[in-house]
């Protein structure tokens, strides 16, 4: 029997002849039915988000009960330590379970040789402690990389114009270790030196910090979408020239396969691809090759597109925010980098 979107064509000829009822379209197969109420969606979806997926990336700004509105992030603000504490206390109870820590570093503070990074009390390590001795069940990620610290805005020391891939590494390492002896839980090197995953690890390790993570920014892009995040850290107006010849051409996605790969083999207990909406088909690759912890950053830029047309009412603004984070699930992450995680907390939570 001729089978026509999975009818019998001998009975369709039957169905036909019957009442003026039927429907004109004869289909055995409507789609729309597991559709058709929010029970029936719920029944059937296949994706949720919960309040487990968020990381909330902070700013943190030198000073006390210290806010301040960055304007290319509506709704994000640069913190004081105490605030940031604050902060930390409302991510408990909306059961965000952890934080990722940028710090806004003063100019006078910034060097060529980033040296501000490798300081046990920067504000960073401040702020780790602090958060630590009133919440310590809540996770700090903190990220590896001396773009805030450095007076050219580059993630690494510079010699004749050139980025110093060795020679950076040594510091990161450092920098992590000032980090992870102040009470970070995860490493987070967004640097994209080679080697700097394995670097750390031996060093971590052998500062006999074993339970540290590291959280390796493996598919880090050379992007525009992190222009609003360099503004929050005042590193914006001081970068010369751009970083391709650390992070990574947006058109490669093989390549991405071949970092990740390197991570791993170096000790990284979880990978990450940033930014993320545009590079939702690097996500997706990562996570079946490799079947890892996977995360993906919803940077800045992306966060800015959505505030500003919400803030023009040109879109829905917790729709579309909802929508997002949801996508980041169906490409397969476990997790995702979000400015919006308080405000997608509360709304999971009210749901
Ligand atoms: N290496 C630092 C770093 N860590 C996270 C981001 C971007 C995050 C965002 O845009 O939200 C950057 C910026 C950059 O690489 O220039
Ligand atoms: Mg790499």
């Amino acid at each position: 029997m001729a089978i026509k979107y999975g009818r019998p064509i001998e009975l369709r000829e039957v169905a036909r002849g019957n009442a003026s009822a039927a429907p004109a379209l004869d289909l055995t197969v409507r789609p729309r039915r597991n559709r058709k109420a929010e029970w029936a969606r719920r029944l059937v979806r296949e994706n949720v988000l919960t309040t487990d997926d968020l990381i909330w990336p902070l700013f943190l700004i030198d000073g006390s009960n210290k806010r301040e509105a960055i304007s290319s992030m509506p709704g994000v603000e640069r913190l004081s330590v105490d605030q940031a504490v604050r902060e930390a206390e409302r991510a408990m109870k909306l059961t965000i379970p952890c934080l990722a820590l940028f710090p806004y570093t003063e100019p006078s503070l910034r060097d060529e040789h980033g040296s501000e990074a490798t300081n046990p009390d920067n504000l960073v390590c401040q702020a780790v402690r602090a958060i630590k001795k009133e919440f310590p069940d809540i996770g700090i990620l903190c990220d590896v990389a001396l773009d805030p610290f450095t007076s050219h805005g580059h993630d690494g020391l510079i010699a004749d114009g050139r980025i110093l891939n060795d020679e950076t590494v040594a510091v990161l390492v450092r920098q992590a270790l000032v980090q992870a002896e102040a009470g970070c839980d995860i490493i987070a090197p967004s640097d994209m030196m080679d080697g700097r995953v394995g670097a750390i690890r031996e060093g971590l390790d052998h500062a006999g910090l074993l339970d540290v993570q590291i959280m390796a920014y493996a598919a880090k892009y050379a992007s525009a979408f992190y222009g609003p995040f360099r503004d929050a850290i005042g590193s914006a107006k001081t970068l010369t020239g751009d970083k391709r010849t650390y992070q990574m051409d947006s058109a490669n996605t093989d390549e991405a396969l071949r970092e990740v790969e390197l991570d791993i083999a170096e000790g990284a207990d979880m990978v990450m691809v940033k930014p993320g909406m545009p590079y939702l088909d690097v996500v997706r690759r990562v996570k079946d090759t490799f079947a890892m912890p996977t995360f993906a950053y919803q940077v800045s830029g992306e966060y800015a597109m959505i505030a500003a047309a919400a803030g023009n009412g040109w879109l829905d603004g917790e729709r579309a925010m909802m929508e997002s984070l949801l996508a980041f699930k169906r490409a397969g992450a476990d997790g995702v980098l979000t400015y919006f995680a308080p405000k997608a907390a509360e709304k999971i939570r009210a749901q």
